[in-house]
């Protein structure tokens, strides 16, 4: 028999499977999605096995065998084998990225440089023997001083450099003791008087005849040791087996249960469609405004699709929305929801994904890669704000969550729930095509109004005087709030730009010496970093080109606004929730659960704080500056911006008490911004659409972005020029190619950067096209150090 494997090796210039034969004894234990170490070249890899036949064109006799099989029950499904193919075309991935993406990080493939011994001991130098002397090889990491050595060696022949794959043991043991059955057994066990400690614990045997216990437990109910129970178990008490246990993720420790809302009419008619829709294939559209019940609409629907003994997948865009959505969802399923995020480690993630597998759990909830869980009896899968740009992976593979959730659906023939407060344009433009069913919320769950949006222009405030970063009202309103004892919410829209150190005196900023991008400033170490190549230093006492001693830091970090904030309250408790203060594992968590509970009277926070939370007390909400995201150039700038500000009013005032919520902007008069006071979504999607349809963007244009790094500027621009005339010269007239041009950050860790746009409406050559653009790129300039990224639908352009 013959095993199809595609390998983990990604510079080769073709993508296809390689033929090995599986060795006889393996042959009954062998299956399609299967992993094995497999010889390629002079090394081992690992590989998936995506189909079995019984011969090959090749000739036999230089057919390798299989080496190891990895898996005693296949990591992938028939489906997910086939979807990676799906991938591969469509994202013009290689097939390997897709297929290791779909499983847990624990088994992926994890390469280990290691010294194996090629002669007998005796024969290498005397200092290396001990390391050798237990086992034929030895770890790169654990002989790193004596590698000099271990050269000589290797130029003699006498020990062998090799890479193998470690195999992760992630899967956690307990010790489970087993106290014997029967009370007799027990009496009939001399125990000597003065043995105290077994005496105390054999009185706890007797007691719980025949009971299997954790050892830790055992130790903690009975007040014993571990040497005292084996003493019993040495003695016929007890036996000792090990056992396979899940390590548990949820720092919420006991969540009761909760039953079900009688839905609202509205909630009703849109759980209605969803319901008699169970069996089809069909993309739903919610579009429901903040706090209007859509949770409650997938909680239903899920509960539905359990009953009909189908499962669910439930995605979230990112770690931050999972705590509260995760308390909902086991509240309402308890022990059957598995929940899959970044926020895991690596250990976790897999036990969580084993239970998926093994058909334990019937509800995934969890981030973008949670939608390849191995079910196999799908019945519902749903993406919660669907408009975020998470669910786009942006390495290879290149994939759109919602694009999966779609591809599976129409295999399990099960429908697809689209949900969001703020659409993404593509979506809402496929529901108006009637690609999708529109479903709408246009009220709040318990007819609560919308916030009261008010927009206030920082250039008056600046007329007036006023330097700081909190407007007059904004700072009034925060301080009205303490009184009342209501929560307050200040949103600070980071992206894009962050404190820098910069010179007054001659207005040198700080950049990275490896990046065309300024270092930024991180206050509770006192260093400068490069957010994108890791660089670090310390902030200099003068300004490395004038020597003048006036060098700062500048810009908004939340740090600043928090010193701020200080000074316009400072009686405030304030919790500060960004990247810094969510390094630790549950940070996110722990933050949430203290502002629910009241133990703080502002949280203040960046993105991450923008969407999701639901408390009740929360009447205020400021954003600080409405502008960042809106000057990006990007064309997706005014759609992330009306996104996000929608979602942050939506923070206020879901429960009894009515929210407020200030937007703070020097350029108030733009659509994103006025339209997001009222919640318009449909006069903002008309104007945006007449702006994309204006630009060549999508919805009216699919987008495709190429980029190239080389160490060499012209090399990269020429690469990039060969491109654009080889495009140009292969699809069709109307296509419409950008650039070359330097890409907005033009050089990262000292790789120079250049890209280029495809434009089309309908362009049949171009998955042909760029094949062929790989082709090249693997034969020829790959060898010469480029790399080359290829972004079909990019979330961005920047
Ligand atoms: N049928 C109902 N009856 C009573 N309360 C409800 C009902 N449906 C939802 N709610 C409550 O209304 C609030 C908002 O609901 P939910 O969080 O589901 O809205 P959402 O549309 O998902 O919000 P967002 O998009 O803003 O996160 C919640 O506190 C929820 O418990
Ligand atoms: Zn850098």
């Amino acid at each position: 028999m013959i095993a199809e494997v595609i390998v983990d090796v990604a510079a080769h210039p073709i993508d296809r499977p390689f033929d090995y034969a599986i060795p006889n004894k393996l042959e009954p234990l062998t299956e399609p999605g299967m992993r094995v170490k497999v010889p390629f070249g002079n090394r081992k890899v690992l590989g998936f096995i995506t189909n079995i036949k019984q011969t090959t064109e090749l000739d036999s006799a230089k057919i390798k065998p299989i080496h190891e099989l990895m898996d005693v029950v296949p990591v992938l499904t028939p489906e997910l084998l086939e979807l990676a193919k799906w991938m591969k075309e469509k994202t013009v991935c290689f097939e390997i990225d897709a297929l290791q993406v779909m499983i847990p990080a624990a088994l992926r493939a994890k390469y280990e440089k290691r010294f194996v011994l090629k002669a007998s001991l005796e024969e290498i130098a005397p200092q290396l023997r001990p390391f050798f002397a237990k086992r034929p090889f030895v770890r790169a990491s654990e002989a790193e001083e004596f590698f000099s050595q271990l050269k000589k060696e290797m130029d003699k022949g006498t020990i062998m450099a090799d890479t193998d794959i470690s195999q992760q043991t992630a899967v956690k043991k307990v010790r489970m003791i087993h106290i014997a059955d029967s009370l007799e057994q027990l009496e009939a066990i001399e125990i000597r008087a003065n043995a105290k400690q077994q005496l105390k614990l054999m009185e706890y045997m007797k007691a719980n005849v025949g009971r299997a216990i954790e050892s830790a437990q055992l130790q903690k109910e009975a007040g014993t040791t571990l040497p005292t129970i084996y003493s019993l178990v040495d003695k016929g008490a007890a036996s000792i087996s090990n056992m396979e246990a899940y390590r548990d993720p949820q720092l919420l420790a006991q969540i009761e249960k909760k039953e079900s809302l009688s839905l609202t009419p509205a909630q009703q008619q849109a759980f209605d469609a969803i319901r008699r829709s169970l069996d089809t294939s069909r993309t739903f559209l919610l579009h429901g405004i903040t706090g209007s019940g859509k949770t409650e609409i997938y909680l239903q629907s899920i509960d539905q699709v359990l009953k009909a003994g189908k499962e669910a997948i439930m995605l979230v865009p990112e770690i931050s929305l999972t705590p509260q959505m995760t308390v909902r969802f086991k509240e309402r399923f308890g022990d059957m929801v598995a929940v899959l995020h970044s926020g895991l480690s690596a250990g976790e993630k897999y036990d969580e994904w084993r239970k998926i597998q093994r058909g334990e759990v019937k509800v995934v909830v969890g981030a973008r890669s949670a939608i390849f869980a191995p079910f196999q009896n799908l019945g519902l899968i749903i993406l919660d704000e669907e408009h975020e740009s998470s669910y786009k992976q942006d390495d290879s593979p290149r994939y759109h969550a919602r694009d999966v959730a779609i591809w599976r659906s129409e295999f399990h023939q099960c429908p697809v729930i689209l949900g969001s407060a703020t659409p993404s344009l593509e979506s809402y433009a496929r529901a108006q095509k009637g690609v999708y069913e529109l479903l709408v919320l246009e009220k709040r769950a318990q007819n609560q109004p919308l916030p009261n949006v008010e927009i206030i222009d920082m250039r008056e405030e600046l007329k007036k005087g006023n330097r700081s970063m909190f407007s007059v009202p904004l700072a009034d309103a925060i301080r009205e709030r303490l009184e009342k004892k209501e929560q307050v919410v200040l949103f600070l829209n980071k992206r894009g730009y962050s404190s820098f150190v910069l010179c007054r005196d001659c207005g040198t900023v700080m950049q990275c010496p490896n990046c065309d991008i300024s270092l930024t400033y991180h206050r509770s170490t006192e260093m400068m970093k490069c957010h994108y190549c890791g660089y670090d230093e310390k902030v200099p006492t003068t300004c490395p080109e004038c020597e003048s001693q006036h060098i700062r830091f500048f810009g908004t970090g939340t740090q600043k606004v928090e010193e701020e904030l200080a000074k316009v309250v400072p009686e405030a408790r304030v919790l500060r929730m960004d990247v810094d203060t969510t390094r630790n594992k549950g940070a996110h968590e722990k933050i949430l659960a203290a502002f629910g509970e009241g133990k703080a009277d502002i949280l203040l926070g960046t993105q991450m704080i923008a969407k999701g939370l639901d408390f009740p007390n929360i009447t205020l909400v400021g954003v600080l500056s409405a502008d960042t995201t809106l000057h990006l150039p990007d064309f997706r700038a005014a759609e992330k911006t009306y996104q996000l500000l929608t979602q942050v009013s939506g923070r206020a005032g879901r429960d009894k008490l009515p929210g407020t919520v200030y937007i703070q902007s020097y350029t108030p008069e733009h659509y994103a911004i006025t339209l997001a006071k009222d919640q318009l979504f449909e006069p903002f999607y008309d104007q945006e659409m007449a702006m994309r349809r204006a630009s060549g963007y999508p919805p009216y244009f699919y987008v495709v972005n190429i980029q190239f790094t080389h160490e060499d500027l012209m090399t990269v621009s020429e690469y990039a020029e060969q491109t654009v005339r080889y495009l140009n010269s292969q699809l069709s007239p109307s296509t419409i190619i950008i650039g070359p041009s330097a890409s907005l950050i033009a050089r990262v860790n000292n790789r120079y950067r250049y890209q280029c746009l495809i434009k089309y409406k309908k362009e049949p050559k171009l998955s042909e096209v760029l094949q062929q653009l790989i082709k090249i790129y693997r034969t020829e300039w790959l060898r010469k150090g480029a790399t080359l990224s290829i972004d079909m639908n990019p979330t961005s352009v920047m």
